[in-house]
């Protein structure tokens, strides 16, 4: 059984004024795991963060890190968690190399400062001040602060904001290291490209609840797939074969447009190109997605919309209504 280096449940937070941004979240990660919390901008994530890095008391439910509550033994969790905020705020007029020496001075068991620095992508800026750093160059040094003490744990909120494309990639590769060695990792992003990547679980909060959980796999797997295609003129949805049949799950059609949902695409997509071989129909625009990780946030973010466009009306003919079979 993996050892549960995070535990949280039930976990509330509330700010001034009532609202409470955190309601009730349970999750668990193991050592060497790597969590990814997912979610729209105010869901929760950074509220939820600090409360595991202890810089707030919980309004409710019960954080472990380490097995200490982060809040109340923060002596005993603080020197065994790195953490990267949102925003770092170092002393502009400090180099570098400086900084992280200050850092690492405080630090027992520090890396060797150089050796941090390169490993972040820094080595050639050490001696620059940060205030002339990048916006990226600025999230590189608070990651290299996050690593200075060899945590056993890493908190990375929105790790790769600002970064560029290669440094992202270079970001990634670092973080996967260091869970290939056994950290573990809490990571905030708005990119799923990343949770896709890093995530070996998930989290996706929506208004400060966990709206799905699991391997990104699983979390994909619940959303179903799509087969679209046009009809010719003179072709109707009702001229296809029994769509419960197909294992199609729903579907919805503007103009010619038809959208089918299925969780069994093959299923789907085979029924339909036979029924259109022998029908000798020509399926225009023919196009067919599995699910993503895309999809299953859309649909938890922007809840009674539907990321299908289920019931709209293009091409200037009304739809058809949207049937559930
Ligand atoms: N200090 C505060 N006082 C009052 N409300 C706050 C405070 N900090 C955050 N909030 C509110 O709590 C909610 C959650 O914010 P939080 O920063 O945790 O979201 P987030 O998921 O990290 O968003 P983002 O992706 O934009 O960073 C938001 O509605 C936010 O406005």
């Amino acid at each position: 059984m993996t050892d549960q280096v995070i535990d949280v449940t039930d976990l509330r937070r509330v700010y001034g004024g009532g609202f409470e941004a955190v309601r009730g979240v349970s999750f668990g990660v193991g050592r060497g795991e790597l969590f990814a919390l997912l979610g729209t901008n105010g869901a929760g994530k950074t509220s939820t963060m600090e409360l595991l890095e202890g810089l707030a008391a919980p309004a409710g439910g019960r954080v472990r890190v380490l097995g200490h509550d982060p809040y109340t033994e923060r002596s005993a969790v603080r020197p065994r968690i790195g953490v990267m905020l949102q925003e770092g705020g170092f002393p502009a007029e400090l180099t570098v190399a400086e900084t992280v020496r200050m850092w690492a001075g405080c630090t027992s068991g520090a890396r060797p400062v150089a050796k941090t620095l390169e490993t972040v992508g820094l080595g050639k800026r050490a001696g620059v001040r940060v205030k002339q750093l990048s916006g990226g160059e600025k999230r590189r040094l608070d990651l290299a602060m996050a690593l200075i003490g060899r945590p056993e744990v890493l908190f990375l909120d929105e790790p790769t904001t600002g970064l560029d494309a290669e440094g992202r990639r270079e970001t990634w590769e670092l973080v996967r290291d260091l869970r290939d060695n056994g950290t573990t990792v809490l990571l905030t992003t708005h990119y799923l490209e990343e949770a896709e990547e890093l995530a070996d679980r998930l989290a996706i909060l929506h208004e400060g609840r966990i709206a799905a959980e699991g391997r990104v796999a699983d979390v994909v797997a619940a959303q179903p797939s799509h087969v679209s295609f046009e009809l010719p003129e003179g072709y109707f949805v009702g001229d296809l074969p029994p769509l419960a049949e197909l294992g199609v799950s729903g579907h919805e059609t503007s103009g010619r447009r038809v959208k089918l949902r299925t969780h069994e695409l093959q299923r789907a997509a085979t029924g339909l190109l036979l029924w259109a071989r022998d029908a000798q129909v020509e399926l225009g625009a023919l196009d067919v997605r599995a699910a993503s990780l895309e999809e299953a946030f859309l649909r938890i973010a922007r809840p009674g919309t539907n990321t299908d466009g289920a019931g709209s009306t293009r091409g200037g003919r009304p739809a058809e209504k949207e049937l559930t079979v």
